[in-house]
């Protein structure tokens, strides 16, 4: 899309200040940039990603993505994540629901699992249409590869404030176990006969463990802050992936580290005219690991943990479970009532909202 034609993110619709975290101070472990990661982490749960070096790992996404949207429909059906709860593949337009009476998404996807990224050409999961078979190799194992060792640089900062042995959330993302970790792009129509609060997706909580998100110009990416009765836009930043923690990661912290609800809604005034699009990874455990806070390995999240409402993180599944009936129950062909969607929620749920 030439950046010329695309109006800027309005400066007079309510966003929320981000912080933004320099990567290359992370890796050089600056004790300040540290403290503002954590602060960002355990206050709203959502931060900018400076330099992260993954820039043209993004560009190789965004166009894998658009390839894969110009297929026929017919093509990316036979790619369907399907209604069985699993998430890898073709996404259509329609398929979830964006809240309790059932409206439906307007967003089409392609979900691709880091476990068959990484073994290609050998499926693990399952097969993928052509455009993403011949960019697996040059364009989504090396966004994988570095998504994830940008996650796991970020999850060793938090191990360590969240007073755990060493490695023990590395432990429980082990690289060779099946896990709901993928490369998602999204692609948004544009011009949606919606008015500018509905949802594109809707508002939601991330199912694991760290997500790993990149746009081009175009806003429609809102946050609930807590306490707040007013959904916040996050501006785009060129150049600044958006990082934000999710379920799993709030499970094992014991609420420490916060899991936000966020959702999509068609972009902002003059934006609205253009189709959006956004690149993410997701970190996820491997699916036998089981979602309890890691109280007996730190003082710190056994006494969060004891802190916080009953049911709320002690949620004793595996990550597997987690994934599948987060996945499965938000589909409309799944749906039998508001009962459904409600099932489906996640860590944090407000009813009003989400
Ligand atoms: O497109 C975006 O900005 C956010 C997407 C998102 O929240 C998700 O895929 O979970
Ligand atoms: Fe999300």
């Amino acid at each position: 899309m030439p950046g010329t034609t695309i109006p800027p993110f309005p400066d007079d619709v309510p966003t929320v200040p981000l912080l933004v975290i320099d990567y290359e101070l992370i890796k050089a472990k600056n004790k300040i940039e540290i403290d503002r990661l954590w602060e960002a982490a355990t206050t709203l749960g959502f931060w900018y990603l400076k330099n992260h070096g993954a820039d043209e790992a993004v560009a190789g996404m965004f166009e894998m993505g658009a390839e894969t949207m110009a297929l026929p429909l017919e093509e990316k059906m036979k790619f369907e994540q399907g209604n069985e709860g699993m998430s890898f593949g073709y996404k259509a337009a329609g398929a979830n629901a964006t809240d309790e009476t059932g409206v439906p998404d307007c967003i089409e996807f392609i979900n691709v699992a880091k476990d068959d990224a990484l073994a290609y050409p050998a499926p693990r999961v399952r097969t993928y249409p052509s455009t993403v078979n011949s960019r697996m190799e040059r364009t989504i194992a090396p966004f994988v590869r570095q998504s994830m060792e940008i996650n796991d640089a970020l999850l060793e900062v938090f191990n360590e404030r969240l007073g755990l042995p060493a490695g023990a959330l590395a432990k429980l993302h082990p690289l060779e176990e099946l896990s709901g970790c993928e490369a998602r792009t999204i692609r948004n129509p544009k011009n949606q006969e919606m008015p500018q609060d509905k949802a594109a997706i809707g508002a939601h909580t991330d199912f694991g463990t760290l997500s790993f998100l990149h746009h081009q110009r175009l806003g429609g990416l809102q946050v609930l802050p807590p306490g707040a009765e007013e959904w916040k836009y996050v501006k785009p930043l060129p150049g600044h992936a958006i990082c934000n923690a999710g379920d799993t990661l709030a499970i094992f912290s014991g609420g420490i580290i916060r899991s936000n609800l966020h959702r999509v809604v068609p972009p902002p005034k003059a934006q609205a005219a253009f189709e959006r699009w956004s690149v993410v990874f997701f970190t996820r455990p491997g699916f036998s690991q089981v979602l309890q806070p890691l109280s007996d390995q730190s003082a710190l999240i056994a006494a969060a943990a004891a802190a916080a409402e009953p049911g709320q993180f002690d949620k004793g599944g595996t990550a597997g479970e987690w994934y599948a009936r987060r996945i499965k129950l938000q589909r409309l062909a799944n749906r039998t009532g508001p009962e459904t969607w409600k099932a489906s929620r996640g860590t944090e749920y407000r009813p009003d909202y989400a």
